[in-house]
C-alpha cells in the first residue's frame, strides 16, 4: 500500500501521473517518512533527505468497485472516496473564529452532521450531470499564475517566482503564538478565502487531471460533498499546531474515508493538487518557505488520516449494509425508516451514520440515529424529504421493505456523560428530535434517573410527527418532561421557537443542553444558553458547518 511517491531514478517530468514529488505517506504498517523538503528554485534539485526505493512505475489505483454490495451502480464504477466527515472531534472553519472546536460547543461551532436537508438551497434539480471531469477553471494547470512557464520537475511544483515571503517569526509555537509554519499558512487561507470557490474547483481539476482513477471515487455529480476534502485540509492545516485535536480530528476523518474507498495510495495525488491550486491562487503570499510549511503539514496531515484508516481496517469494515425492515410515512415528508445492519453494528446513542442509497451512488448523506442501541440490533432514522435533497427523497418516496443501503461507521459526540447526574436540556427541532429520542432512551436504559427537560420544535402542531412517542417516554418515566413548541400557527402547545422559549423556563445553569435541528436553530439556541449561564462546554450538537453544507439532502 506504499504510495509511489518518488520521482523516477531519471527524475520525473511535469505532470507526469505518479510521479509524486512530495508526499509518501506510509500506509501505517512502517516508520513513518519525514516531510519531505519543498522543491527549491525549479524545483530540480528538491530531494528527501532520506534515500527512497525507486518508484513503481506509475500511481496505480486498483478498481475501487463495492466489493460485497448487492448494487454496483451500473454506470459509476467504483465509489466515492474523498469527502469529508467531520467527526465528534470537529474543526471548523470559520470565518472570524479560530481555534479546533472540541465535540462541545464552542458557540455554536462544532464538528460534524446530523442529517441535513433544508429547502430553498440553492442547489437545483436532482443530480446534474457532471459525468467527465471538470476542466481547470482558469487555464492549464500546469501554468503558473502570470503565464510563466509550469515547471513540475521531480513530479513537484515550482513555487511560484512570487513575492519574498515575510520572514516568519521562528520561535517556538506556544498557543497564543502560532508556529511559523501555520502563520505562513495562514497567510496563503486569508489570501484564497475570497476565491474559495475557484480554488476549490481548480484543486478538483488538478486531482482528476493528475489521477483520473479518482474521479470514480466521486459522485456522479459533485453536489455538496465536493469541497469537503479540500476544506478539511485547509482547516487542518490551519489548526496544524494544535496536535491533540488535530489528531483525533484527522484520525476519524481518516478512519470516515474508508467507506468511500480512500487508498493509501490516493493521498500523494491529493497533496499535489492542493499544493497546485494553492500555489497558483495565493500569488501574493506563496514563496519556496510557504509551500514548504504546506507540504510539511499535509505530509503529517495525511499520514495521521492513513495510519488511522489502517489501524480501524483491523477491526471494523469500512461500512455496512442494511436491509430496510421497516419504512413508516408520518407526514408527506417525513418517514422513520428501520435497517438490520448486516453486521452488528456499534455505536452510542446521539450520534449518526452517513448512508447511501442505491439510487444515487457515492452520494452519502449523515443522519441521527433515532434509538439507543436496541438488542435485536435493528437502527432506525428519521428522514424528512427536502426538495432537492436527492438521498432523502429516495429514502422517503422510493425506499421500501427489502431495499438495501448502505452505512458509514457512526460519528458524533452528543452523546451522554454518564459520569454525572446533571440535568439535561434537550432541544430537537424538526426532524432533530431523532437523537433527542435516542438520548432519553440511553437515560432510561442506563437506570439512573435525572432530570431530563425536552422541548421538541416544529412549524405546526401538524409537523410534531412524533409526539406520540416522546408524550409515551415521557409517560413511563417521571424524570422526563416533554414539551411541544409550535413556531407557527395556533397550537395547544408552547408558542413560538425554541430558543425564545427555553428562556421562559429554568434555571438551567446545572445542565448539560443538547441541541439538535437545523443550523439557526443551534446558533441561536447556542447563544441563548451561553447568555443564560450554561458554560459552553457542557453544550452539544452536531457540526453547524455540515448541517448547513448538507441542506439539500
Ligand atoms: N443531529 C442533528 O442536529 C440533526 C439535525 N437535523 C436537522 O434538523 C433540521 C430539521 O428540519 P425541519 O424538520 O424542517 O425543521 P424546521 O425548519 O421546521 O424547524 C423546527 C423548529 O426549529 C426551530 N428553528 C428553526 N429555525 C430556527 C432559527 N433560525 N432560530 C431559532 N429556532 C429555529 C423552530 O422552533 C422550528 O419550529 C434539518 O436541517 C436537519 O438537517 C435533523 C436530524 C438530526
Amino acid at each position: 500500500m506504499n504510495a509511489p511517491t518518488t520521482p523516477p531514478a531519471g527524475g520525473g517530468t511535469s505532470g507526469e501521473r505518479g510521479a509524486w514529488g512530495w508526499f509518501a505517506p506510509s500506509d501505517g504498517e512502517g516508520p513513518k517518512r519525514p516531510a519531505r523538503q519543498a522543491p527549491t528554485g525549479s524545483g530540480a534539485e528538491s530531494a528527501d533527505e532520506s534515500p527512497e526505493p525507486p518508484p513503481p512505475p506509475g500511481c496505480r489505483w486498483r478498481p475501487l468497485a463495492y466489493e460485497r454490495g448487492p448494487y454496483e451502480p451500473q454506470d459509476h464504477p467504483g465509489q466515492y472516496g474523498l469527502q469529508d466527515h467531520p467527526g465528534q472531534h470537529g474543526l471548523q472553519d470559520h470565518p472570524g473564529q479560530e481555534g479546533l472546536q472540541t465535540h462541545t460547543s464552542q458557540h455554536g461551532q462544532q464538528d460534524h452532521p446530523g442529517q441535513y436537508a433544508q429547502p430553498g438551497h440553492p442547489h437545483q434539480g436532482e443530480q446534474r450531470e457532471h459525468q467527465r471531469a471538470p476542466e481547470p477553471p482558469d487555464g492549464p494547470p500546469h501554468s503558473p499564475p502570470g503565464g510563466r512557464p509550469a515547471a513540475r520537475p521531480q513530479g513537484g511544483w515550482e513555487a511560484p517566482a512570487g513575492p519574498a515571503c515575510e520572514a516568519p517569526d521562528r520561535r517556538p509555537a506556544s498557543p497564543a503564538t502560532p508556529s511559523p509554519d501555520t502563520l505562513l499558512i495562514r497567510r496563503t487561507l486569508a489570501e484564497i478565502e475570497p476565491i474559495a470557490d475557484k480554488v476549490t474547483s481548480y484543486f478538483y481539476a488538478l486531482l482528476f487531471l493528475q489521477a483520473p482513477g479518482l474521479r470514480a471515487l466521486f459522485p456522479a455529480a459533485m453536489d455538496t460533498q465536493r469541497d469537503r476534502l479540500f476544506k478539511a485540509l485547509l482547516t487542518a492545516a490551519r489548526h496544524a499546531d494544535d496536535t491533540a485535536t488535530l489528531s483525533a480530528y484527522l484520525s476519524d476523518l481518516g478512519r470516515s474515508h474508508r467507506k468511500y474507498g480512500t487508498e493509501a495510495a490516493h493521498y500523494p495525488a491529493v497533496g499535489e493538487s492542493l499544493i497546485g491550486a494553492l500555489s497558483r491562487h495565493a500569488t501574493a503570499t506563496w514563496c519556496e518557505e510557504t509551500q514548504a510549511a504546506w507540504v510539511r503539514a499535509y505530509t503529517a496531515i495525511s499520514q495521521i488520516m492513513i495510519d488511522a484508516a489502517a489501524e480501524d481496517e483491523r477491526t471494523s469494515p469500512a461500512w455496512w449494509h442494511a436491509e430496510i425492515v421497516s419504512h413508516e410515512s408520518r407526514t408527506q415528508d417525513v418517514a422513520v425508516v428501520t435497517v438490520r445492519p448486516d453486521q452488528p453494528y456499534p455505536f452510542v446513542a446521539g450520534q449518526y451514520a452517513a448512508v447511501e442509497t442505491p439510487w444515487w451512488p457515492r452520494v452519502w448523506r449523515n443522519y441521527s440515529f433515532s434509538c439507543a442501541p436496541r438488542d435485536d440490533g435493528l437502527l432506525s432514522f428519521h428522514i424528512k424529504a427536502v426538495p432537492a435533497g436527492w438521498v432523502s427523497r429516495a429514502l422517503v418516496h422510493r425506499a421500501g421493505l427489502g431495499d438495501v443501503i448502505r452505512l458509514g461507521p457512526p460519528n458524533g459526540s452528543m452523546t451522554v456523560d454518564h459520569t454525572t447526574d446533571n440535568g439535561m436540556l434537550c432541544l430537537g427541532g424538526g426532524t432533530g428530535i431523532a437523537p433527542i429520542k435516542a438520548l432519553v432512551e440511553d437515560v432510561a436504559r442506563h437506570g439512573r434517573s435525572r432530570p431530563v427537560e425536552v422541548f421538541y420544535g416544529a412549524r405546526h402542531d401538524d409537523d410534531l410527527y412524533d409526539i406520540d412517542t416522546m408524550l409515551r417516554l415521557q409517560k413511563a418515566h417521571a424524570w422526563l418532561s416533554v414539551r411541544p413548541v409550535v413556531s407557527h400557527g395556533p397550537t395547544l402547545g408552547l408558542s413560538g421557537q425554541l430558543p425564545q422559549v427555553i428562556r421562559k423556563y429554568g434555571p438551567w445553569t446545572a445542565f448539560d443542553a443538547f441541541l439538535s435541528g437545523p443550523p439557526g436553530m443551534i446558533r441561536s439556541g447556542v447563544d441563548t444558553l451561553v447568555g443564560i449561564g450554561i458554560p459552553s462546554h457542557r453544550i452539544r450538537h452536531d457540526s453547524i458547518d455540515d448541517l448547513t453544507a448538507s441542506a439539500t439532502s
